[in-house]
């Protein structure tokens, strides 16, 4: 084994019975970062405390820079972890908390250490200022920064910024970034925020009932996605039920045919799902090939776009997102037709 970064193999976990973790598979490249994304419960922290060593999973390999992990105790796997309750020592200064692993440095190195962590998370002027005295967005960078002092081989982030407010999380996952350009340490968070995930992430492992459905990148998993619960998981995407009617065409089951640009791997008279992300349905007066009828709903200012809901006659519920060109506007009720960019429609097999 000579891999660099973290190699995480075919690893399942039962806690009692239930088995949680089925064959999870992903590598984190060395020095980037990959987020775990999915639904609350879909083992996500399992992983993590798996690969921490506080569980050890029934099967499976979690490697280090090519060190089999498994039977290597918490302590001596030279991990930095931060999670959501960031649990700093209350009555040690910033300092002394972010010099708490260090003890092992003779007193000269350490201060230098604290003195290049305070600068890293942009605290130099806190450092003796006790955490109950700082913002969550600041304890949560002291949180960081100790966990970085100790110069870990990889870095586990369990929601790290899950308790802040939106405006702040967002601060975080800037600097999180810009100093991961800085340090470049391998890192797995954990999150459920997918933004936060696209923010961060160079790669992301989409999760579903303890296993992975996709690992890409932020693009490739919003732009192709592997399964219909991804697509529906990362940004809003439209279902509508359809039929296959031939090698590149469907019946939509609001009645509108519509020819595909490329074959669809389907027989004909199969039931498909058909989904179309909001802002590749594009709104229009008037028909046109392949648009399907729709009354209009409402729509949502939304910054320079307008989100738009409609339904389609077979009652589905659908929204489009175009850009607010000033023009006039339906009304509640009006007749509307949404042309979906072909290229951009998926089809998934209709679930059992
Ligand atoms: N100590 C435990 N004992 C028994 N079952 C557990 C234990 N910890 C977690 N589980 C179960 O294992 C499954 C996965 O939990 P896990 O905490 O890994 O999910 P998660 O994706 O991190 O969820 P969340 O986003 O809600 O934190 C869940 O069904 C959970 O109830």
């Amino acid at each position: 084994m000579s891999q660099t970064g973290l190699q995480i193999k075919d690893v399942d976990h039962s806690y009692d019975d239930k088995q949680v973790l089925h064959n999870v598979s992903f590598d984190v490249p060395d020095g980037k970062v990959v987020a775990l994304l999915g639904p609350s419960g879909c083992g996500k922290s399992t992983i993590l405390r798996a690969i921490a060593g506080l569980i050890t999973p029934n099967k499976g390999l979690i490697a280090l820079n090519g060190h089999d992990l498994t039977r290597v105790p918490v302590r001596n796997r030279g991990l930095g972890m931060v999670f959501q309750n960031f649990a700093l020592f209350s009555h040690m200064t910033v300092a002394e908390n972010i010099a708490y692993g260090l003890a092992h440095l003779p007193k000269s190195e350490r201060k230098a250490r604290v003195q290049r962590m305070l600068e890293l998370v942009r605290l130099l002027p806190f450092a003796n200022r006790f955490p109950p005295s700082l913002s969550g967005g600041q304890q949560q960078r002291v949180a960081v920064a100790r966990a970085l002092a100790t110069d870990p081989a990889a870095l586990l982030m369990d929601e790290p910024f899950g308790a802040l407010d939106r405006a702040l999380r967002s601060e975080l996952q800037a600097e999180l970034v810009r100093m991961q350009n800085n340090v470049g340490i391998t890192t797995v968070m954990v999150t459920h925020d997918q933004e936060e995930a696209q923010a961060v992430a160079e790669q992301l492992v989409v999760m579903n009932e303890g296993r992975v459905e996709q690992v890409g990148s932020p693009e490739d998993i919003y732009d192709r996605p592997s399964s219909l619960f991804v697509n529906g998981f990362i940004g809003h995407a439209n279902q509508m039920a359809a039929r296959v009617t031939g090698p590149a065409s469907l019946t939509m089951s609001c009645g509108t045919e519509i020819g595909i640009n490329r074959k669809i791997n389907y027989l004909p008279g199969s039931e498909v799902i058909v989904t179309s992300r909001p802002e590749n349905l594009n709104l229009s007066p008037v028909h046109r090939p392949n648009a399907l009828a729709a009354r209009f709903d409402r729509a949502v200012v939304m910054g320079q776009h307008l989100t738009i809901d409609a339904t389609l006659k077979d009652g589905t519920a659908v929204k489009a997102q175009v850009l607010r060109d000033g023009g006039a506007r339906p009304s509640k009720g009006d007749n509307i037709w949404l042309s979906p960019e072909i290229s951009k429609l998926h089809v998934f097999p209709k679930a059992s």
